[in-house]
């Protein structure tokens, strides 16, 4: 976490501005929640600064990478490897859990995987603002860094729930990619990040996710008379862009994917 923390609050802004980009095509970007281009008509202004890139495969990407922090490519390069492969073993071990088999996910269903780190600054009146605000990852899985400060929730049971940072421990997130596959066996997790208004926060999401022309679909041996397939297929780019469009309204997202509309959930 220590080199997130030097590229944001230590690197000349100079060295950042060429990283700066409000189009969410560019593959390595820094932005803002100012951003949004909604400021006066948001309910709620979000606070957080984000770097965003693509971290597998590491040969492929890794030169459009920040170059400062010197040591930025050496760290980030080591820590993805290691997620990629900590990511590979809970996946092999969901299938085997899910019965459709270790090598489910191997392949297309997990072929990309982007780095987003959040920089939440001190804020002066957290009430009225968020870090993120609720919703549930789009991928197939996330592994979460939360550093050391408070901040993460997830919403269970009608009230929002701290996840307390533990010490060299890592956050789990189920995507909505791992909800429809296991047809609803899994339940993606709505969470959002709260601010606070003594200390900077660092987060840093290990998004697994499937290649954009895959085809999701529930598991054929997941489907049978007491459980029918719960939604239907589709490639992983057309939700992507669904989940764009629906920021905010985690009850609306899978509206356009579900097959039995009363069942799903
Ligand atoms: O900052 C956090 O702890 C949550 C980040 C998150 O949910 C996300 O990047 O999708
Ligand atoms: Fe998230």
């Amino acid at each position: 976490m220590g080199v997130f923390k030097e590229f944001f609050e230590e690197l000349p802004a100079e060295d950042k501005a060429s990283l700066y980009s409000e189009d969410p095509n560019k593959s390595c970007r820094l932005f803002t929640s100012s951003s949004t281009g909604n400021y006066e008509g948001e309910d709620v202004h979000i606070w957080r600064d984000c770097l965003k890139h693509p971290c597998h495969p590491l040969e492929e990407c890794k030169h459009v990478w920040p170059q400062k922090p010197i040591r930025y490519g050496e760290l980030v390069g080591a820590c993805s490897t290691q997620v990629r492969e900590l990511a590979s073993n809970i996946l092999e071990l969901i299938g085997e859990g899910l019965g459709v088999g270790a090598g489910y996910f191997r392949d297309e269903l997990s072929q990309q995987m982007l780095l987003s780190v959040n920089y939440y600054p001190p804020c002066a009146e957290p009430s009225l603002t968020l870090g993120l605000p609720k919703h549930c990852d789009p991928n197939l899985i996330t592994i979460l860094l939360q550093g050391d400060v408070n901040g993460l929730q997830v919403f269970k049971d009608g009230e929002w729930i701290g996840v307390e940072p533990l010490p060299h421990a890592l956050v789990v997130n189920v995507g909505y990619q791992l909800q429809i596959i296991s047809n609803g066996k899994l339940k993606s997790a709505e969470h959002r990040a709260v601010t606070n208004s003594s200390e900077a926060r660092i987060s840093a999401g290990f998004f697994v996710m499937p290649s954009n022309d895959c085809l999701i679909e529930p598991a054929a041996a997941l489907i049978n008379a007491s459980n029918p397939q719960l939604y239907k297929g589709f490639q992983y780019k057309d939700f992507f862009l669904n989940f764009g469009t629906k920021l905010g309204k985690t009850e609306r997202v899978l509206d356009r994917f579900k097959l039995q509309a009363r069942l799903a959930s």
